[in-house]
């Protein structure tokens, strides 16, 4: 395997991995002879972006490469043009996304709702920074509502339902709130009233595979999360079962969000077998994405990039 350098423009510059280029080259890469016994040549790759876009997550570069062994440095011997994923530097992307859309929320919230550990909270930081959005956490103003107890405590002393019901409670005073991004808790979306106070703003469900769920909470633990308690075998098996039903009892009320975001087809889209590859950026990027499909499709807003 070969490393290369990349750089895309003059202010930027990062190595990415030939494995990571998601298309065949038009052109290959040819060494000179003197190269052929190296294990791991590297190439400085200098790259310039065609203007027009083909999708948030590749696009078509121009490429000179040049190669060097010990500082001599080899004429070029190939260009061509690579279709390179933008993740490469999400960062700009997510940026230039966020700067799109923002004008077209009006000050609206987002509301990411999705299972336990489908990355609410960790999307909902990077988005509500690229958005100058404010960040809320639902669980966290419902502790606070009583006494500072945990989730997990006011689960055991006062029960699920008084739990909801300070939930409900909650999302109706942040429903009145302007420009914040809300991570909810998982179990938001089962009681219709707080749909009433969620589609005053744009709802997106984070929808990711239950195998990695439970791979993301048996690393972290169950213990904030007590209505994952009580099942018997390892950390993994007993979240995976447990999420199962939760899943199997809710997906239809996570359906009502009006928009959403599938890290399988993310990975597809990315030429990824795993999610787990996927990091919180490239979410927060489809977040966007497919609130600007919602607020094409249903608000007609003209996005001339679509
Ligand atoms: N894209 C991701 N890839 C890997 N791990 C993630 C990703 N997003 C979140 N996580 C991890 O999963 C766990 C749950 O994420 P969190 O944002 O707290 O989910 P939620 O708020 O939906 O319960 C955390 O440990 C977090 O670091
Ligand atoms: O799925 C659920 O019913 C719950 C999810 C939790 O929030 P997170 O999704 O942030 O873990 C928290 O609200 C509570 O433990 C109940």
């Amino acid at each position: 395997m070969m490393d290369a350098k990349v750089a895309q423009s003059p202010q930027f510059s990062s190595w990415v991995r030939p494995n990571r280029i998601g298309c065949k080259p038009t052109g290959s890469l040819g060494l000179p002879r003197k190269f052929w016994d190296l294990e791991r040549p590297e190439a400085f790759i200098s790259s310039g972006f065609y203007p027009k876009r083909r999708s948030t997550y590749k696009r078509l570069i121009a490429v000179d490469v040049s190669c060097s062994y010990n500082n001599v440095p080899a004429n070029a011997v190939q260009s061509g043009s690579l279709a390179v994923p933008t993740n490469v530097d999400g960062s700009m992307v997510l940026k230039s996304k966020s700067q799109e859309i923002e004008p077209y929320l009006s000050g609206r919230c987002i509301y990411l709702v999705g299972m336990m550990g489908s990355g609410k909270t960790t999307v909902g930081k990077i988005l509500s920074q690229v958005l100058g959005y404010s960040f809320v956490d639902s669980d966290s103003l419902v502790e606070q509502e009583v006494e500072g107890k945990t989730v997990t405590d006011i689960f055991k002393l006062y029960g699920e339902g008084f739990f909801r019901k300070k939930e409900t409670e909650i999302l109706r005073r942040i429903s009145i709130m302007p420009r914040a991004v809300v991570s909810t808790g998982g179990g938001v979306v089962i009681r219709p009233i707080n749909w009433r106070y969620m589609h005053k703003g744009i709802s997106v469900w984070l929808d990711v595979p239950l195998d990695a769920l439970a791979r993301r909470i048996s690393a972290v633990g169950t213990h904030s999360r007590p209505l994952l308690h009580g099942e018997s075998g390892d950390a993994y098996s007993k979240a995976l079962t447990r999420l199962s039903s939760l899943l199997e009892e809710r997906a239809e009320a996570y359906a009502n969000a009006n928009a959403r975001v599938s890290l399988e087809d993310i990975a597809a889209k990315q030429g990824y077998r795993d999610v787990s590859f996927i990091t919180p950026t490239a979410i927060a990027i489809e977040a966007l994405e497919q609130i600007e499909h919602y607020l094409r499709d249903k608000e007609g807003i003209p996005f001339d990039t679509l």
